[in-house]
């Protein structure tokens, strides 16, 4: 008896993002488009899904109506804003469905929405979706960690398309997170995102971010351990949209007999218990 395919909702259907999942979606077995939302007024609406992204006439017209589209769906993969997430997050609770969250820029208050909405939907979020950087995340702890903070200066470089509304990239907190960690240290507390004017000698065991944008970038990320006399430089280079796509996708069905809760791309990918 063959499973039946698992219903997926797109919203931010007629984004960068939005565009490459329905393709990646209409190519997968055992997954299928259950219904694509942009926001109310979206020149998007009306429109086949599959057209606007690309992979042929799929029949899915894109709605404004979230609430409908979720209802009779297993799961919503999420790549919009912030505000607009927390919004989705709290009718996927309401739909016990998966939530997949790969938006960017999300700030306590919107963690903490997603916090209570993790009670009742299975969800999963992570700043890339990528397998490489999930992967260069647990070297980077490993890294920081061994390397001294007395000895070893950490810095983190990225660099994104000019369309990009949100800086450092969630891909630079999520790499900076994993050096806290491997130090040991709160990241917050250790970050130095703008540098400007007489700044002062540089605080030892401090976590440097610099952003740079420009052009069609995808998403060049480097993470930076200056010593004496040398530099230990990690870095991942995304050439194309659908390696996010392709976690993402891998999230929502790895997450589909999941309890209710917040999960990150090192529970999909097996990496967590990396020491
Ligand atoms: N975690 C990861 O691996 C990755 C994360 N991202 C993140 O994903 C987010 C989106 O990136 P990208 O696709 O390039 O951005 P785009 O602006 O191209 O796409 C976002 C889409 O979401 C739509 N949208 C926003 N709010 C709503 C809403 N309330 N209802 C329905 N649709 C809505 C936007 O519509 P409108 O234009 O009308 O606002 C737009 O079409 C960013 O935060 C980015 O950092 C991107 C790639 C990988
Ligand atoms: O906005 C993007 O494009 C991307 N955003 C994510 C981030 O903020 O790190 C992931 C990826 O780098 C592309």
């Amino acid at each position: 008896m063959m499973n039946a395919p698992i219903k997926l909702v797109v919203v931010g259907a007629a984004g960068r993002m939005g565009r490459t999942l329905i393709n990646l979606i209409s190519q997968t077995p055992g997954v299928v488009l259950h219904a694509a939302v942009e926001r109310a007024g979206s020149a998007a609406l009306g429109k086949d899904a599959g057209d606007l992204a690309g992979a042929g006439t799929l029949g899915v017209a894109i709605t404004d109506d979230p609430l409908a589209a979720f209802l009779h769906a297993d799961g919503v993969i999420d790549f919009t804003s912030p505000a607009s997430t927390v919004e989705f997050a709290a009718l996927a609770a309401q739909a016990r469905i998966v939530h997949v969250i790969g938006t960017t820029g999300c700030l306590p208050e919107h963690e903490d929405k997603i916090d209570a909405a993790a009670r009742h939907a299975r969800v999963v979020k992570s700043g890339n979706m990528s397998l490489g950087v999930n992967l260069l995340s647990v070297l980077i702890k490993q890294a920081a960690r061994a390397l001294e903070a007395a000895d070893w200066d950490i810095e983190v470089l990225e660099m994104h398309h000019k369309h990009k509304v949100d800086a450092p990239s969630g891909t630079a907190l999520l790499l900076g997170q994993a050096a806290a960690e491997g130090r040991g240290v709160d990241l917050t507390s250790h970050s130095v995102r703008v540098r400007d004017g007489h700044t002062g000698a540089r605080e030892e065991g401090s976590i440097g971010f610099a952003t740079l944008r420009g052009g069609s970038v995808i998403g060049e990320h480097s993470v930076l351990f200056a010593g004496e006399g040398e530099i230990i430089t990690l870095s991942h280079s995304a050439g194309d949209r659908s390696l996010f796509a392709r976690g993402a996708l891998k999230a929502a069905v790895w997450a589909f007999d999941k309890k209710p809760g917040r999960y990150t791309m090192l529970d999909v990918l097996g990496l967590n218990s990396t020491p």
